[in-house]
């Protein structure tokens, strides 16, 4: 297993944001982290990336428990922008470049190309879509284990959404990555899940692998999740 929560419970204050969570994710698959607002996301990714803790229970990353120091083997792509609006992409990649021992400086470039971007234009005078493309591309550019991704979608247009689906495809190293994508747009990772996971209110309530899915039960992940939801007495 390449991650492991194990009864994990987190709350903010009085806000329980995670119940009690056992979940075990295997090396090799994109996982679709499915859920609407407040579920618990970001939560998990969080703690699999040892930006919070859990109140109880255990989080591990290669059989190693989570504390900030893991992040050396994850790359987390969050949904707040932590840019340097006065640096351009190009000195983005150099600056990414001296953080992470595992970042790949050539493959940012031709990723930036792959994406149309341009190394000398400054992040400020980026689109939001260019922005979230060039986020992706500091993401995938790095050669780690763990690649978790927040809303990668979030306010981008569909062609930008097409673009960044694609290029996940092609650059994720689907021997050793382990991937995990949160978002509550399914339609626009339908075509790249393995497994996907149903989160509620600070509780998983269902896993399933999408081939079975659609093979052996004929749903599509959108079906499966609002049939999961109803289950639960959640209308969508
Ligand atoms: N820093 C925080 N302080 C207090 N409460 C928080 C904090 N972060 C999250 N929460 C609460 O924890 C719960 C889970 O939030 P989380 O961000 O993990 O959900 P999410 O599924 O990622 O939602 P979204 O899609 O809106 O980002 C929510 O009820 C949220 O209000």
């Amino acid at each position: 297993m390449s991650i492991e929560l194990n009864g994990v419970t987190k709350r903010y204050g009085a806000e329980k944001a995670l119940n009690d969570v056992t979940f075990h994710f295997k090396p090799g698959k994109i996982y679709g982290l499915l859920g609407p607002n407040g579920s618990g996301k970001s939560t998990t990714l969080k703690l699999i990336t040892g930006l919070v803790y859990p109140n109880s229970g255990t989080v591990s990353v290669l059989k190693e428990t989570v504390t900030r120091r893991i992040s050396k083997n994850v790359a987390y792509l969050t949904e707040l922008d932590m840019f340097y609006d006065s640096f351009t992409s190009g000195k983005m990649i150099d600056f990414y470049d001296t953080q992470f021992p595992d970042f790949d400086r050539e493959k940012a470039f031709k990723l930036l190309q792959e994406m149309e971007l341009s190394p000398d234009k400054k992040i400020k005078q980026l689109s939001k879509g260019n922005r979230g493309r060039l986020k992706l591309v500091l993401t995938l550019a790095r050669d780690v284990p763990v690649v978790l991704l927040d809303e990668p979608f979030s306010g981008l247009d569909p062609m930008v959404r097409d673009s960044i689906v694609r290029s996940l495809l092609t650059n994720i190293n689907f021997e050793k990555q382990t991937v995990i994508i949160a978002t509550h747009e399914i339609d626009e990772i339908e075509p790249i899940m393995d497994e996907v996971i149903a989160i509620y209110n600070g509780d998983i309530i269902g896993h399933e692998n999408v081939e079975v899915l659609r093979e052996e039960q004929g749903l599509s992940v959108l079906e499966w999740f609002k049939l999961t939801m109803v289950n639960q007495g959640k209308a969508v």
